[in-house]
């Protein structure tokens, strides 16, 4: 049941039949909201009830006045029926406006937390690049701020401009059953609020483009900030951080006043205009009566219908500019799910049994924004079980090697098997899970030890886990601990040391009990004692596994099977330690240096 529910929340099906070209956002609004269309159809139907008093009153209004001023015409019972039926639609309205806002939020609502899950699922999606172009900071604006605008404008254009829609045909219709000519008047209503709407759209639409970049720019300085503070304190730079973001905040300040600028005279202009209009109409109405073409009462009701009208007009052209800026964050949030940068690999195919043989044929990978190849001619054969490290200077292509063997990113020349298979027939969600990473920059949450260590796994045994912890050399650390394994470590693991923090990667590796292990050794120096501990782990990890580990320290490499020794993305030897040594190449050197 909660499956099904869940499910329901994405709403990317609305998204795949715009993808390529772009679709006007009115029809993807209409898309998002097409699936509450019962709850929305409902909501409707309250709301004409819960109107309808609107319409009546100038009608009665109307009857009234003529009752009193033509006495004779009129009995007194028309005047109570009157009365009546006015109290009746007016009570009714408690319980239809609830009835109608009930169903109306519930489906407005439910496409809020599905653009916002649909989002997640996305971003899930999406492939490293892109991830990293778009900072944390403008990924939070986006599923916040603009899924909220989203929000705001369908309750906008439900609350407010269906409604005033709505009522603007039913006056028109009761004008028109009462009188044609003053109809055709009420009509060149629209015109002059279309030329009003023309004649600004354009610039509303520029500024708030200009604004929605500005504070997506102003969260991702805010972010990149706060993780940097303590970088930033450490130096002294705590000036330059604030000017950083207070630039941003300019940005924001200018589009912000540029905006209330042209909503104002928007805004005012259109209201000057309805007052004149209104004006008219009092003495176009009152003319007629003069001349005796319409009775006194009459020219009440027109006035209240004009009235209602104008509020109407004015009510569509004042949420006018919120409408626009909700279009924009709909443009911003399909951006994102529009987006056809996805993950490298789209195969299918599951291995039976991962082995963990490598063979790379002639790799060659460039990065995106990059000219030169990060890794060039790539070709190695590694057995099932076996450790190979991987060294060479700054830049010469070892983390770009690890990313490509976890997937995340493809050579555009070359194959990478594994077990004979290509990497592109694969799916990766299936061989990951053969696959236990431990990076340079261990990806701790703000959960407990425990839940940092099983990370997606749903039944771990204490055993398991325990043998874990022990295997990482993890013990002496939980023992020492208020809350043992449930202790919580803070922000990205800031309560631990460097080396616990990698431990308890280690352990999370472990406890997959994966075929293959993808290791970044931290360039983070450790003491002696803390090194030993992690060494040891390290050493627990990789027994009876294939391993790829990039190595800082050379020392490190000592005892792996084999040593690939890069320069500029190729490699230029492979050998055992003792190989390398007595050959006394570039490996050698690196070592002598
Ligand atoms: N995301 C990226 N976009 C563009 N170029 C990149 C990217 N990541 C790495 N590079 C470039 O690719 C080359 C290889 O980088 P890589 O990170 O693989 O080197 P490395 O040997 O792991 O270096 P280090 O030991 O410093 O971590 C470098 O020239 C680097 O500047």
């Amino acid at each position: 049941m909660e499956k099904k529910s869940v499910d329901s929340l994405d709403y990317m099906n609305a998204f795949e039949i715009s993808s390529g070209s772009r679709t006007k956002p009115l029809h993807l609004l209409a898309r998002l909201h097409i699936r509450n269309w019962k709850k929305l159809s409902l909501a409707f139907i309250f709301f004409i009830l819960r109107t309808s008093p609107l319409w009546l009153l100038p009608i009665v209004t109307a009857n009234i006045i003529n009752i009193i001023t033509y006495p004779d015409k009129y009995s007194m019972a028309y005047f109570w029926s009157n009365l009546i039926i006015i109290i009746l639609v007016t009570a009714l309205n408690v319980p239809t406006h609830v009835m109608y806002i009930r169903y109306m939020s519930s489906a407005v609502r439910h496409v809020e937390a599905g653009l916002r899950s649909t989002l997640i699922r996305k971003l899930q999606k999406l492939s490293l690049s892109y991830h990293g172009d778009l900072n944390a900071g403008k990924i939070q604006s986006k599923v916040l701020r603009d899924v909220e605008q989203v929000d705001f404008l369908s309750r906008q254009i439900i609350l407010s401009v269906l409604p005033a829609c709505i009522n603007l045909v039913a006056i028109t219709a009761l004008t028109l059953v009462y009188s044609w000519y003053v109809a055709v008047f009420f009509v060149f209503l629209v015109p002059i609020a279309v030329v009003l709407v023309r004649f600004y759209r354009a610039k509303i639409t520029k500024y708030n483009r200009e604004l929605r970049t500005n504070i997506e720019k102003m969260s991702g300085e805010v972010s990149e900030t706060v993780e940097m503070i303590p970088v930033t304190r450490a130096h002294g730079l705590e000036e330059n951080e604030i000017k950083k973001v207070d630039h941003a905040l300019e940005g924001i300040r200018i589009a912000g006043l540029r905006i209330d600028a042209i909503e104002a005279k928007f805004g005012a202009l259109g209201w000057v205009f309805f007052q004149f209009f209104q004006v008219v109409c009092l003495f176009f109405t009152a003319g007629l009566a003069y001349m005796g073409y319409m009775k006194i009462g009459d020219i009440m009701m027109y006035q209240g219908f004009f009235t209602m009208m104008v509020g109407y007009v004015s009510q569509i052209m004042n949420i006018y500019p919120n409408l626009m800026k909700g279009f924009e964050s709909l443009y911003s949030v399909s951006e994102v799910l529009n987006s056809d940068n996805l993950e490298a690999y789209n195969g299918e195919r599951k291995l039976d049994a991962v082995q963990g043989d490598f063979q790379f044929n002639e790799v060659y990978f460039r990065y995106e924004d990059s000219e030169k190849h990060a890794v060039e001619k790539f070709s190695l054969h590694v057995r099932s079980g076996e450790k190979i490290g991987i060294v060479g200077e700054s830049g010469a292509g070892k983390s770009t090697i690890l990313n490509l063997i976890i997937g995340f990113y493809k050579p555009q020349k070359g194959q990478i098997l594994i077990d004979g298979v290509p990497m592109s027939e694969l799916s990766m969600k299936d061989y990951r899970q053969s696959l236990a990473i431990v990076l340079q920059n261990n990806i701790l949450f703000s959960g407990t030890i425990r839940e940092n260590i099983t990370y997606g796994l749903d039944d771990v045994s204490d055993e398991r886990l325990q043998q874990a912890v022990w295997m990482a050399n993890l013990q002496d650390v939980v023992r020492d601990l208020p809350e043992g394994m449930d202790t919580s470590i803070g922000e990205h693991g800031g309560k631990l040391s460097g080396g616990q923090k990698q431990r308890i990667a280690i352990a999370r590796a472990l406890v997959r009990n994966p075929k293959i292990i993808v290791l970044d050794e931290a360039t983070s120096a450790l003491d002696n004692i803390s090194e030993k501990h992690v060494q040891q782990a390290m050493e627990q990890l990789i027994q009876g596994r294939t391993t790829f580990i990039v190595a800082h320290r050379l020392s490190t490499v000592r005892n792996v099977d084999r040593i690939v020794v890069m320069k500029k993305g190729r490699i230029v030897e492979v050998g055992t330690y003792d190989e390398l040594m007595a050959k006394q190449g570039y490996f050698y050197q690196m070592k002598s240096s």
